[in-house]
């Protein structure tokens, strides 16, 4: 692929040849970049640059006045941020590693054929925008303040590691390159696909499309849209939801379930940029953001063949991982206050109180529909509540301690086993009964019902063996 996916770019060429001159803004012109400015005398250069910028430099080495040599030497200490590409007919390996030294992004050897100078353009801008992302967070993370803490006003938290999650979706919001949201189920990514939009300040709709069981031509109607004609049943054109998220963000959910074809297919509409409506052969091409989001493990799928690697690698520029809830338990409080609040306005009662114990008992739960799970059931709680406080014993209905051991926990107790070494002289049942009990009575910060629910049995049956044991 020659042509360069975004045209807004402005170079700038410096060279002594006229001739040089032309060929080379003609390919760049052939390539889709149209601002390109022509200077033949090399020492107009700092009097342009003191005017406007430019996304790359395009530089010749023998010039009168002033070498390409010396004018590399200048540009990395005035304008370390443009990145320069050599573009010189001397044939010398010295030369070109004093160049890249100094910080030039390439040195190409004239005549350099259309392919490899846009191949080397795109290559030097990516590793400028990679360089200015490092350093966007960099700073951010210098930095505690959020530039767009409105953003992100529907994602309810105190934890540390989403604020830094945060830092990153400011740096990478900007650019053009897609998103790769990962989480559990319920985690929040469609709300952080949401923040991501509004930062972009991209004018266009957010339009998110859940592609979960749609097969390829059902990916394709949605996504694309069709011409009249296209199957039985399409009698007229239709638009897809990627011509509808014109000059804004594309959402797809579940991206984890797509056909081997849809994915070979958004890897084009990533690429290239165009799309074939069904139907069609003529390409559209589209600005859209994409931004995709999966609950399911995709480097795990990758590596099973069931994901294109090609596709996944572009996805993954910018990647955004959710911790689930029982990750950040420092969230449940906060959660607790602000759905009570909000599940109380849409009924219109008054927000219940609720028992102390109560942050105790979630958070001792692990939550495996994390923030949606959390959300529901306080929904349901005070849908159910008749006096002004929550009950405790609604709660304890709604989350079975002892059945939501899930999978991954299941797998901490197993390592737990094996990493766990008796004494030779192994201890009784009963001491280790003892034990047990002390350890859920600690973590229920001393509730009974709460430490009955972690170890299996009834509060009656924990009394019980209480008792025992301190009887004796
Ligand atoms: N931090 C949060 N603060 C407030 N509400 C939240 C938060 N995180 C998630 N939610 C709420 O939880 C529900 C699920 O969120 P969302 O749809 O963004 O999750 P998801 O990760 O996209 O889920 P899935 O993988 O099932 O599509 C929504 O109602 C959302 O508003």
């Amino acid at each position: 692929m020659t042509e360069m996916e975004n045209f807004n770019y402005s170079v700038a060429i410096i060279d002594d040849e006229r001739e040089s001159l032309y060929t080379y803004s003609l390919i760049l012109k052939q390539s889709g970049i149209n601002d390109v400015v022509l200077i033949e005398d090399p020492r107009e250069l700092p009097v342009v640059l003191k005017e406007r910028s430019f996304s790359i430099l395009l530089l010749d080495l023998s010039m009168p006045h002033i070498s390409g040599f010396e004018l590399l030497k200048y540009l990395s200490l005035e304008y370390p941020e443009i990145p320069v590409i050599i573009l010189t007919a001397i044939k010398d390996i010295e030369t070109a590693v004093e160049c890249i030294k100094i910080g030039a992004s390439d040195y190409l050897v004239k005549p350099v054929e259309k392919n490899k100078l846009i191949s080397s353009i795109k290559k030097a801008l990516e590793m400028n925008r990679l360089k200015e992302e490092i350093l966007g967070l960099k700073h951010r993370l210098i930095e505690d303040k959020l530039e767009y803490e409105e953003a992100f006003s529907e994602i309810i938290t105190v934890n540390q590691k989403m604020r830094g999650i945060f830092k990153y979706i400011e740096v990478i919001s900007k650019t053009e390159q897609p998103v790769l949201i990962t989480g559990e189920t319920g985690t929040g990514k469609e709300l952080v696909a949401r923040a991501i939009h509004k930062i972009s300040g991209r004018k266009g709709e957010f339009v998110a499309v859940n592609v979960a069981g749609l097969d390829d031509t059902m990916f394709s109607d949605t996504l694309f849209g069709h011409r009249k004609g296209a199957f039985t049943g399409a009698i007229s054109n239709r638009e897809g939801m990627i011509s509808r998220a014109r000059g804004g963000t594309l959402f797809l959910d579940e991206i984890g379930d797509l056909s081997e074809a849809s994915q070979l297919k958004l890897l084009r509409v990533i690429q290239e940029r165009v799309y074939y409506p069904l139907g069609s052969d003529i390409a559209k091409s589209t600005d859209a953001r994409i931004i995709v989001a999966t609950n399911q493990d995709i480097h795990d799928m990758v590596n099973k063949g069931a994901f294109r690697k090609d596709l996944f690698y572009r996805l993954k520029a910018h990647h955004v991982h959710l911790p689930p809830l029982r990750e950040r338990k420092d969230d449940i409080p906060v959660l607790l206050d602000h759905f009570i609040e909000e599940s109380a306005k849409e009924l219109g009662k008054k927000p219940p109180k609720y028992p102390e114990e109560l942050i105790i008992l979630l958070t001792n739960y692990s939550f495996p529909g994390n923030i949606r799970e959390l959300k529901m059931i306080v929904y349901d709680a005070v849908a159910r509540c008749k006096s002004s406080i929550l009950s405790l014993e609604v709660f304890k209905e709604m989350i079975d301690i002892s059945n939501s051991i899930d999978k991954e926990l299941k797998n901490e107790i197993v390592k737990f086993y094996i990493q766990m070494r008796f004494p030779d002289k192994l201890p009784t049942l009963k001491e280790m009964e003892e034990l047990l009990i002390n350890e859920a009575l600690r973590r229920a910060k001393g509730n009974q019902g709460i430490a009955a629910s972690m170890l299996g049995i009834t509060r009656q049956a924990l009394n019980k063996r209480l008792n025992k044991l301190h009887k004796k």
